[in-house]
């Protein structure tokens, strides 16, 4: 049996973050990976998204101007956004792998299932590792009802050849809501089903409001309180039903959120999971104290992006290295990249409402010099600074570029900056920096 310093099961973000600095500190590292090297974020998940989205964003911004002398709004060449895509996304496996094998490490291409503790087999070949590191993400879930074999994914979305006229997404989350925005700009009749009232629970509703409004204002359909209980091929596509319900469309995504599966035997390692993941401790070792798990398999309340992935990696690695503090997790951003986008940072203004030790300041931006410029239809900023020491501890974002924003606060946060500090300092003028003199 084929003896390492390291294993580690899936060559995604998390998984590349922990074997890299490993091998670079002379380690012997093996990483395995089942399907596509790179994972889910750069072959089938953030990157090929932002890709489409950059041009349903110049779209957008275009028919925007169209009130302030540009004439005419661009049209959207699917076939042709798809081939800018692609022409991105078909580099990154053998780049991936190849990365992965120059830096000394043994990349092995197959399923990884656990035999014991220590030893995993890949097909037919068992190897044995002093400590393993699963990092193997998270799969899409699928209405459990019939027809389901009818239901594709957001992968599914991200490499389509031609855009179907009518689509569908199941559920009201990040993706439903970023994918029902590409689809919706690039020419298609867009359905988001909810199985509740409330789309993106984890964002501000007044944010969340502001968004869905946009979203109808761009002709996407809301239908609430939808327990889908089958799809069925029709004539001219599928029929989506629940009581009282029927709605035909040619493609349905499910968009309901996104699961470990059990390819592992986790069970032969001894290793504890619950429904939302692999459990772990402060240090991210599992139940078996030589196996850890990092990024979207684990259980925990950071939320599973990439750069928290690829911050659990490098701490996986640092602490197999001899480091001996537990994890602390910085002050981390979102942004969903929808309509309008929104972003948010450390504590929300729910989390500290009633609590005098804090300041909310919310200023509606629309008017502003800098999204009047853009001819935004809505912007906002809310700043969460802690009275005492004017510290920023939190930030809500909701215009066409959040993102920016908030990543210029994440490192007021993280760094300590406090409110006063950043007034004296100067930015580029105008810009949405330059606009913090009058928001903190
Ligand atoms: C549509 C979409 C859009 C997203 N957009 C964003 C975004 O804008 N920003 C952001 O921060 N995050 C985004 N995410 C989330 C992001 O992709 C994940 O947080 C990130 O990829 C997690 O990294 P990971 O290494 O934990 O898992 P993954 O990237 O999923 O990698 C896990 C790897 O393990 C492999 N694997 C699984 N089981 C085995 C096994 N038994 N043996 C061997 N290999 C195995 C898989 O094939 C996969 O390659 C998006 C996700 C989706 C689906
Ligand atoms: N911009 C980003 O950073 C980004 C983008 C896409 C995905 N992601 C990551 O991927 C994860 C998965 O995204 P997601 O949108 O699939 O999940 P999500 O958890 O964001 O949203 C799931 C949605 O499905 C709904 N839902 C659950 N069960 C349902 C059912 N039976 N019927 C109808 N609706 C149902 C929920 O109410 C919710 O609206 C995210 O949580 C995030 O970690 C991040």
């Amino acid at each position: 049996m084929q003896q390492y310093d390291v294993i580690v099961i899936g060559g995604g973000p998390g998984g590349l973050a922990a074997a890299y600095p490993l091998a670079q500190a002379g380690k012997k590292v093996l990483v395995v990976e089942r399907d596509l090297w790179g994972g889910t974020c750069p072959n089938y998940g953030c990157d090929p998204k932002k890709m489409l989205y950059s041009a349903v964003q110049a779209k957008s911004y275009a028919a925007r101007m169209t009130s302030a002398g540009l004439n005419g709004i661009p049209d959207i060449n699917w076939p042709k956004l798809m081939a800018f895509k692609r022409a991105y996304t078909r580099t990154v496996p053998n780049g991936t792998r190849s990365g992965v094998t120059g830096a000394g490490m043994i990349a092995v291409d197959g399923e990884a299932r656990f035999i014991d503790e220590r030893t995993i087999a890949v097909g037919q070949d068992q190897y044995e590792g002093q400590d393993i590191i699963i990092a193997t993400g998270v799969q899409p879930v699928l209405p459990n009802i019939r027809g389901q074999e009818l239901i594709k994914t957001s992968r599914d979305f991200l490499d389509m050849d031609q855009l179907p006229q009518r689509v569908a997404f199941i559920g009201a989350g990040y993706v439903s809501m970023e994918l029902a925005n590409i689809a919706a700009e690039a020419g298609a009749e867009v359905h988001v089903i909810m199985h509740g009232d409330r789309a993106l629970r984890a964002f501000p509703e007044d944010a969340v409001t502001a968004l869905q409004k946009a979203m109808k204002n761009a002709h996407i359909h809301f239908h609430e309180n939808i327990e889908l209980t089958s799809v069925e091929q029709v004539t001219h596509g599928l029929r989506l039903a629940a009581k009282g319900f029927t709605l035909d469309v040619q493609q349905v995504f499910a968009a309901m959120g996104r699961r470990p599966d059990d390819q592992l035997h986790l069970n032969r390692a001894h290793i504890k999971t619950n429904a939302h993941g692999i459990v772990v401790n402060e240090f991210l070792q599992t139940s078996a104290p030589h196996v850890y798990a990092i990024g979207d398999v684990v259980d925990k309340k950071a939320p599973k992006l990439t750069p928290v992935a690829g911050f659990e990696g490098r701490y996986v690695a640092e602490h197999l290295l001899g480091a001996k503090a537990s994890i602390r997790y910085p002050a981390i951003p979102t942004t969903v990249y929808g309509t309008l986008e929104i972003s948010k940072v450390g504590l929300s203004p729910a989390e500290v409402a009633g609590d005098a030790r804090y300041i909310v300041k919310t200023e509606n931006t629309t008017h502003w010099y800098t999204y009047n410029r853009t001819q935004e239809s809505f912007a906002s900023v809310t700043v969460v600074e802690e009275r005492a020491t004017k510290l920023i501890v939190g930030a809500i974002v909701v215009s066409s570029s959040a993102e920016s924003l908030v990543n210029l606060l994440t490192l007021a946060i993280n760094t300590k900056t406090p409110a006063d500090q950043v007034l004296k300092m100067i930015f580029a003028y105008p810009s949405e920096a330059s606009d913090l003199d009058y928001l903190v």
